[in-house]
């Protein structure tokens, strides 16, 4: 294998706890992840070893500690003869918004390089080269839906979910997600709460888990039911709109379509309403063209294997 094109799709966080600040300075969470239909298009050539060149498409400019070159710089430091590589990076997916591109990326560039260069990486070595990457890469090496924990790198799979429209409004400036981390913070001590001490593989009550009633996503994942919109919420929203209003705005405009749920995703600025059918997002978006919405597909976990779309 000499060249590879791998398509990287984006995520929303169709459910997101925080669950306090921790003494690493990362944020224990839990999620409800989804990949969905926005891509960014990662393609790799094989050069000599040494050769390293990255050209990123699509009028972003990304820092030289970009997630794909901290992908490549992972695997040679395990690998030191692995070789060279040439990399076209295209963005599709709006950067800093929310829906993890950057994130995409490094999972993608992982799969692609090791492959390109033939790495008889473990599986195992693959998802803590992700989590060293950032919080979200391990789960785009599962796609599909899943529950993250801890900082968000315990990624569990979960079945595919139903195939509702979604339609995303990404928002018009860039949004720092450790930004929102502190505005949330901030809020936290204004309401003095204390601190979180995680206590590692211990289900923790109160979130996602609720006493008497088990994990809230039980009815969906036995099959019987849908999945319990109005406890869906993220816990950055506040945080986010209380730094960016035009946030709320788009919130507010999404909500006029009686959405099965709408929120935002991550640490923002993209909101996202969830709809009944793709054909449903489709109209929606129509509506709301002049603010760059877009209706994109919850892909299947099938649909969004990141080696699956390599030419
Ligand atoms: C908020 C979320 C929700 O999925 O997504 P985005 O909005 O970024 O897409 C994630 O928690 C973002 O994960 P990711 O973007 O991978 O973050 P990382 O690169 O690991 O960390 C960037 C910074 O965000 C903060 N951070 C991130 C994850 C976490 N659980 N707690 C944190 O406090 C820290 O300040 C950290 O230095
Ligand atoms: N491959 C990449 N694509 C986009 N941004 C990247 C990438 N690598 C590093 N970054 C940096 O990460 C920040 C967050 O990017 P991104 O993953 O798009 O957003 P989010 O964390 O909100 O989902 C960007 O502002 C950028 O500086």
């Amino acid at each position: 294998m000499t060249r590879m094109v791998v398509r990287c799709p984006a995520k929303v966080n169709l459910h997101l706890e925080v669950l306090g600040l921790r003494p690493d300075g990362y944020h224990e969470v839990r999620t409800l992840l989804a990949a969905v239909g926005l891509w960014d298009e990662l393609e790799v050539e094989a050069a000599p070893p040494g050769v390293w060149e990255l050209r990123v498409e699509g009028g972003v400019s990304l820092p030289a500690d970009n997630t794909v070159w901290r992908a490549a710089k992972l695997l040679l430091s395990a690998f030191p003869d692995a070789g060279g590589a040439r990399v076209v990076l295209r963005k599709g997916i709006p950067a800093a918004a929310g829906l993890g591109g950057g994130s995409a990326d490094g999972a993608a560039a992982l799969v692609a390089l090791a492959k390109l260069w033939g790495l008889p990486v473990e599986p195992g070595q693959l998802v803590a080269m992700a989590s060293e990457i950032g919080s979200d890469v391990p789960f785009f090496l599962f796609g599909g839906a899943c529950w993250a924990t801890g900082r968000g790198e315990q990624v569990l799979p979960l079945p595919d979910l139903p195939r509702y429209g979604v339609v995303v409004i990404p928002g018009q400036e860039p949004v720092s997600t450790p930004a929102v981390y502190r505005a949330w913070d901030e809020a936290q001590q204004e309401s003095a709460l204390p601190s979180f001490e995680p206590a590692p593989g211990l289900p923790r009550p109160g979130a996602g888990w609720h006493e008497g009633e088990g994990f809230f996503l039980y009815d969906w994942l036995v099959g019987k039911g849908e999945l319990p919109f109005a406890k869906l919420r993220n816990d950055l929203q506040a945080a986010a709109i209380a730094l960016f209003p035009w946030i709320g705005e788009n919130l507010a405009l999404l909500a006029r379509f009686s959405p099965l749920t709408a929120m935002v995703s991550g640490s923002g600025g993209t909101v996202f309403g969830l709809f009944r059918d793709e054909g449903e997002a489709v109209r929606v978006a129509a509506e709301l063209s002049p603010r760059q919405a877009v209706a994109v597909p919850l892909l299947r976990r099938e649909e969004s294997q990141l080696l699956a779309h390599a030419e």
